[in-house]
């Protein structure tokens, strides 16, 4: 698949309010509705100053004009009154208390919602409660009773509709706020000694803003409608000024002799709600960031893959795995942004190499680019070759590559409380592993389960295949991992950062683990890490990376020895424990003394 055309000549880095307006110009109903609206609006705007009869002056003599008659473009109604006129007017007023409406009941609804989500405990209870009994009425009803207890007329009509709606901005805010209030960067400015209102206003609101306009934007269609309803029961606009409710109040009285009377407002009616609502769904989509990230849209089976990329060869005879000249990265509004570039890597069978670099250089992209498992879109492989022996992985149809996961190439990955399922036992996680990709009975797929749990050091593998995840601890978590990157045999097993999440000792007994396996079964380990003494302690080789790039690589021994990059002798500087006592000492003095040759390699 290659990259859409519009994002391939989208020059990077345009301002993200430009992209997310051709995120809504893409999409073709929102671009009508707002089409529609902006010429509405613009008609409504210009009443005033157009040659147009004045809606409100009968004419007993002109009744019931048809459509298209002398004067009158769109008729007049029962008592004579140009149509076209009242309908503008009409028109203008509806929409003027639908959007009023709104207003009222966004900042009313949002503060209470705001407020309840982030206090909680009993003022929650209270306010929401409050709410629930609002919306334990049908809105209409409850619009009425409003209208009724306060006599009818255009604003009350307005109040009441407010009134009805403040639940659904209510219950919306409510709910994201009681999200954030309890996250990490909410707590950080409370302690750093904002006041309740300040960390409200500052780190609260700006992400609830998008659910109110979402919110806003979906149901002004609808206050429209309910504004026209209010009127057309003679509860909103009072004889004789026109809304587009009364009009077709007015009209049904003559829907058989004269139908244009009511069908016209309610064209109208159905033009505005209708566009308005498209362009709310429309600007819900481009305002979701998860929408706009693609992670809602569902990822493919397997990563994008450029349909024009190079053509490389394997790099040493005999490789495992051989990777050249990968270029993968990210598909966004601003086109496409690389996470790594031109990686080339060889992995031997029965070797360990070990990917290094600080967070975010691209360590993981890479790995996952492997097997096709960054997530597409947005990801998206550019270029380069990937061989598993001398396959292409790249070029492998997509049943033959997802058959490979597990069974020629298996991942473990950082924290397998994340990849394993809560709900299942682990020996039936590991039993599912097995029925993946070999066909075997029950009785013997748990035999080798536990036999795999045995063999990944699980103490009592019998018993505890039926514990649940949560029932173990974190390194028991990491073998049932590696039992399951066993259980179909792989030549290749990638290791995202296996042991960052354990304590030393644990990581230290992982690692002797992964090494043993490793030689007892000749395996390929990719080994990722940021860890320069997790290197020293399992790895032959070493491939350093930065920014997406491998800036060395070498036998571990002699990189550690004498690494050629300033960015690698960093790196090995972090890492106090590696038994090199005084040397390493020397070492780190030696960098810290030599702070401008080291910027110059
Ligand atoms: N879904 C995504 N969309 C956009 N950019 C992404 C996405 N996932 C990763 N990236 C970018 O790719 C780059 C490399 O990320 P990667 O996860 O490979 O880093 P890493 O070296 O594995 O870091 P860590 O040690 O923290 O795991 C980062 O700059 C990151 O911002
Ligand atoms: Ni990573």
């Amino acid at each position: 698949m290659s990259v859409p055309v519009e994002l391939q000549v989208e020059p990077a880095g345009i301002s993200a309010r430009l992209s997310s307006w051709r995120l809504l110009m893409n999409n073709r109903l929102a671009a009508a509705g707002l089409v529609a609206l902006v010429l509405i609006g613009m008609a409504m705007l210009l009443v005033p100053v157009l040659p147009l009869a004045d809606p409100d002056v009968t004419a007993p003599a002109d009744r019931l004009k048809p459509v298209l008659a002398a004067g009158h473009p769109l008729g007049t109604d029962q008592l004579g009154r140009d149509m076209l006129s009242r309908l503008l007017w009409g028109a203008r007023v509806s929409v003027a208390v639908g959007f009023a409406a709104t207003l009222i009941a966004a900042v009313i609804g949002s503060a209470i919602g705001l407020v309840a989500g982030y206090a909680g405990g009993r003022t929650d209870n209270l306010m929401m409660r409050g709410i629930d009994m609002l919306m334990a009425f049908p809105y209409i009803l409850l619009a009425l009773a409003i209208v009724a207890a306060l006599g009818p007329g255009l604003m009350n009509a307005l109040y009441a509709i407010a009134v009805v709606n403040i639940p659904f901005f209510a219950r919306n805010v409510r709910g994201v706020t009681l999200g954030l209030a309890r996250r990490e960067f909410v707590d950080a400015a409370r302690l750093s000694g904002k006041g309740h209102l300040a960390v409200l206003a500052t780190e609260v609101l700006p992400n609830v803003l998008p659910v109110i306009v979402i919110t806003m934007s979906t149901t002004a269609g609808w206050m429209i409608l309910e504004t026209a309803g209010l009127s057309f029961l003679g509860l909103g606009a009072q004889p004789p000024q026109a809304d587009l409710g009364s009009m077709l109040g007015e009209g049904r009285a003559q829907l058989f002799t004269a139908p244009h009377v009511s069908i016209v407002p309610g064209l109208m009616i159905f033009l505005l709600v209708i566009s308005l609502n498209v362009l709310g769904d429309g600007i819900r989509d481009v305002l979701d960031p998860r929408l706009r990230s693609g992670a809602l849209a569902r990822p493919g089976p397997v990563t994008d893959i450029a349909a024009d990329r190079g053509s490389f060869e394997p790099g040493a005879r005999g490789s495992a795995l051989s990777i050249r000249n990968l270029e993968t990265g990210f598909l966004s509004a601003g086109g496409f942004v690389p996470a790594v570039r031109s990686v080339s890597l060889d992995l031997a069978p029965g070797e360990c190499l070990g990917l290094i670099g600080e967070s975010g250089s691209g360590k993981s992209v890479t790995a996952l680019s492997v097997m096709g498992l960054v997530a597409s879109p947005p990801g998206f492989i550019r270029d380069g070759a990937i061989y598993l022996g001398d396959e292409d992985v790249l070029a492998m149809s997509q049943t033959r590559l997802i058959a490979s996961r597990g069974s020629r190439v298996a991942y473990i990955f950082q924290d397998p409380l994340t990849s394993l399922h809560p709900m299942y036992p682990i020996g039936r996680q590991v039993e599912e592993a097995i029925g993946a990709h070999q066909r075997m009975g029950r009785g013997e797929r748990r035999e080798k389960a536990v036999a795999l749990l045995e063999k990944v050091g699980i103490p009592d593998a019998r018993d505890r295949a039926a514990h649940y995840p949560h029932q173990l601890s974190g390194g028991q978590r990491q073998r049932v991992g590696i039992a399951m990157a066993l259980a179909n045999d792989p030549d290749i097993i990638i290791a995202d950062e296996p042991t960052t999440a354990l304590d030393v000792t644990v990581q230290a007994r992982i690692l002797e683990l992964l090494r043993d396996l490793q030689r007892e079964r000749n395996l390929a380990l990719l080994f990722i890490t940021h860890d320069f003494g997790v290197v020293a302690e399992i790895c032959d080789r070493v491939a350093v990376m930065r920014d997406g790039e491998i800036v060395e690589t070498g036998p571990t021994g002699k990189v550690l020895a004498s690494p050629q990059h300033a960015y690698t002798r960093r790196l090995i500087a972090c890492v106090p424990e590696l038994g090199l006592g005084d040397t390493f000492l020397d070492r780190i003095e030696h960098l810290f003394k030599q702070p401008k040759a080291e910027a110059q390699t």
